[in-house]
């Protein structure tokens, strides 16, 4: 789904991804973490087309060549983005946060008032079953708790349909049973689309119970499970034993 090789970027000189590899298969989540600067965010500039690298190749699903398209182009193909910090429509309710995200480029007040296909209206009340956010359909999404929005932003993404998500940090500034929550809704997302998720949050990765990717100074430091890497000395000494 995901394949990255020989990537480097440099900023003023400065590698921020440097020479890195990664391949993520259709259908896996892989969980991406290391320590600040380590080069998660460019990795995923990146593959979002934000930021084009200096050198390396970018592919998905299979013969896609990412660094040939722009972002919105990588968007419509099938790759979501979640960033950290939620960006829901306040205003609205959530079913309209969902109806405006499935619609993309109509109109925000054709999206609102067109009829919908029983196979849409379907789509959007299991997209609601699986956020869990069912019985809050009539509500604004300013009147949801932070993890709320964040699963509504989740759910948003799914609307598009992706074939790969990226998911950017999700249980920071979350509850503990929220953190869980989120476990359990990515987990469900990822048994039919692939998903990365950058996270710092330790317990969180291992509730994800995936392959685990430490980033630093731009490149693959450790990859595997979460008990493997988080033995190996050199992701002691640069991240976990911090
Ligand atoms: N546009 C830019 N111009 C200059 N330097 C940049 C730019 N973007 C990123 N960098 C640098 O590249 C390095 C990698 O940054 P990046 O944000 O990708 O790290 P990260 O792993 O996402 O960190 P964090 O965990 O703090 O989010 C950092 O040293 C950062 O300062």
């Amino acid at each position: 789904m995901l394949y990255l090789d020989g990537v480097t970027k440099s900023f003023d000189g400065f590698k921020a991804i440097n020479n890195l590899s990664l391949v993520v298969q259709r259908g896996e989540m892989r969980a991406i973490i290391g320590p600040n600067g380590a080069g998660k965010t460019t990795m995923m500039d990146i593959i979002t087309g934000k930021t084009r690298p200096d050198s390396g190749d970018v592919f998905f699903a299979g013969d896609v060549d990412l660094t040939q398209h722009d972002e919105a182009a990588i968007a419509s193909m099938g790759i979501g983005r979640k960033f950290q910090k939620p960006t829901v429509f306040e205003g609205l309710t959530i079913e309209d946060n969902l109806r405006l995200s499935m619609d993309g480029s109509r109109s925000i007040f054709r999206a609102l008032f067109h009829r919908r296909t029983a196979a849409e209206a379907d789509t959007i009340e299991d997209i609601l079953d699986e956020t869990r956010l069912t019985q809050k359909r009539t509500v604004r999404a300013a009147d949801l708790s932070h993890g709320q929005k964040q699963w509504l932003e989740i759910g948003m993404l799914l609307a598009q349909d992706p074939e790969l998500l990226l998911v950017d940090e999700p249980v920071a500034g979350m509850t503990d049973a929220e953190t869980e929550e989120t476990a359990r809704l990515l987990r469900k997302i990822a048994e039919t689309r692939s998903v990365v998720v950058v996270e710092h949050d330790m317990h969180f990765v291992r509730m994800l119970d995936v392959k685990v990717t430490c980033l630093h100074e731009g490149t693959v430091l450790s990859e595997g499970t979460l008990d493997h890497v988080s033995k190996d000395e050199r992701v002691i000494e640069v991240y976990l034993g911090r």
